[in-house]
């Protein structure tokens, strides 16, 4: 059967923990085939961000031109976009999908991801179209707590680990994903959060890295060797 295709439009994050790593792996792993529209590169670690490099805005729209052209994805999740004009694109030409937004102005390590001329293109034109957002508490706060949007507000959860770097991508991606499967939101919201919890589990003891470690995007760890 032709899985449904679900698009990132998102950044990418070097240490594979965050970004659009994050979501191609939960897509993955969620029966979905996944496309992606890199917004940004950034140099990142399990330390923090680095460095960011915005992608030329033409060629944002040329990547989002193809895969909504060519691939027709059902379901479109967003993480972070970068600059205003890409925000607005986003609202302009996804507003007739299911449209996951993933608000990332904060990052876990607590480095800036956006700018006040980004969150203020949030509220005036992405959030109004959006099927739901997931921002977390600082960011609902950021975006002056909008009304007129479906908002699962994210809060962490119980599981003591520090190796949770990506749980915001990879919880909003599984969200799109079982969506896009035809799922309705509350459903939908509750695997996503018994997904992530899965992933947070199996990788708490990992030592991955000097900092804040990545949640798993692995889903089977050979004990010997190469996977069958
Ligand atoms: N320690 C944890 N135990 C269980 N579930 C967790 C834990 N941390 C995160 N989650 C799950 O992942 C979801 C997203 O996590 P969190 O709120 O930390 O994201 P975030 O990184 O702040 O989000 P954003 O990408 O919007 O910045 C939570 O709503 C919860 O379902
Ligand atoms: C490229 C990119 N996208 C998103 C996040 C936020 O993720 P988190 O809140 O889990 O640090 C990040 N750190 N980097």
């Amino acid at each position: 059967m032709t899985p449904p295709v679900v698009v990132t439009i998102a950044a990418t994050d070097s240490g594979g923990g965050a970004g659009i790593a994050a979501d191609l792996a939960t897509f993955a792993a969620l029966g979905v085939h996944g496309a992606c529209v890199v917004t940004a590169v950034t140099a990142q670690d399990t330390g923090g961000v680095h460095a960011i490099h915005p992608v030329p805005h033409e060629v944002v729209a040329a990547q989002l031109d193809a895969v909504l052209d060519d691939l027709d994805p059902v379901a479109v999740k967003t993480g972070m976009l970068a600059t205003p004009e890409v925000v607005r694109l986003v609202a302009e030409r996804c507003a007739d999908r299911i449209l996951v937004v993933d608000p990332v102005l904060v990052a876990t390590s607590g480095a800036v991801l956006a700018s006040d001329a980004v969150r203020q293109a949030y509220r005036d034109a992405l959030l109004p179209v959006a099927t739901v957002a997931t921002p977390n508490e600082d960011e609902l706060v950021a975006l002056g707590r909008p009304v007129s949007t479906n908002l699962l507000v994210t809060r962490g959860g119980d599981i003591p680990t520090t190796n949770d770097h990506g749980t915001g991508c990879t919880h909003s991606s599984a969200l799109a994903a079982y969506l896009a499967h035809g799922l309705d939101l509350p459903t939908a919201a509750a695997r996503a959060d018994a997904f992530v919890a899965g992933q947070l589990r199996l990788g708490k003891d990992w030592t991955l890295g000097r900092g804040r470690g990545p949640v798993a995007h692995v889903h089977a760890i050979p004990t010997q060797g190469a996977p069958a």
